[in-house]
């Protein structure tokens, strides 16, 4: 299997087939103070369906993510980071050997909620033809 077989099947800037990869811009306002008691999680636990997400680190700690020992941790800023997370068809196509990131957007730390939460991701789809399955080299070892 070549070292360009997973990237292959993720459209570039040379994509011909279609997808359905997308930007999104997105601001949360600070939450109202009659809401800041009872809210917890802004976006319920998930793995994004694509196969990565690119987020640029933001200052505003609002995600999440689950670590392999099960415990929810913040993503700490980095001015300039970017975040990367993997999504499902990452796992699909790894056998596995990938996980996709599995995270959450919170109520910000209690001196962080008067602030604006600017959130820009971009999803990087999979071609829409793809069929979703273990590359094959990974089920015959020869990688
Ligand atoms: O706003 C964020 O930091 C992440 C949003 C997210 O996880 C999503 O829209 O799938
Ligand atoms: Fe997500």
């Amino acid at each position: 299997m070549s070292d360009e077989a997973l990237w292959e099947k993720i459209p570039g800037k040379n994509a011909i087939l279609p997808h359905s990869s997308y930007c999104r811009f997105q601001v949360y306002h600070p939450l109202r103070e009659e809401d800041r008691a009872t809210t917890e999680n802004i976006l319920p636990n998930h793995t994004d369906h694509g196969a990565t997400t690119f987020l640029p680190s933001q200052p505003v700690s609002c995600l999440q993510i689950l670590g392999k020992d099960q415990k929810w941790r913040w993503v700490p800023y980095r001015k300039g980071a970017l975040v990367c997370n993997l999504g499902d068809v990452m796992e699909i196509l790894s056998g596995g050997i990938l996980k996709a990131t599995r995270h959450r957007v919170c109520k910000p730390p209690a001196d962080q909620q008067a602030y604006e939460r600017v959130s820009v991701c971009s999803f990087n789809h999979a071609d829409q033809e793809l069929v979703l399955e273990p590359l094959k080299g990974l089920l015959t070892g020869s990688r």
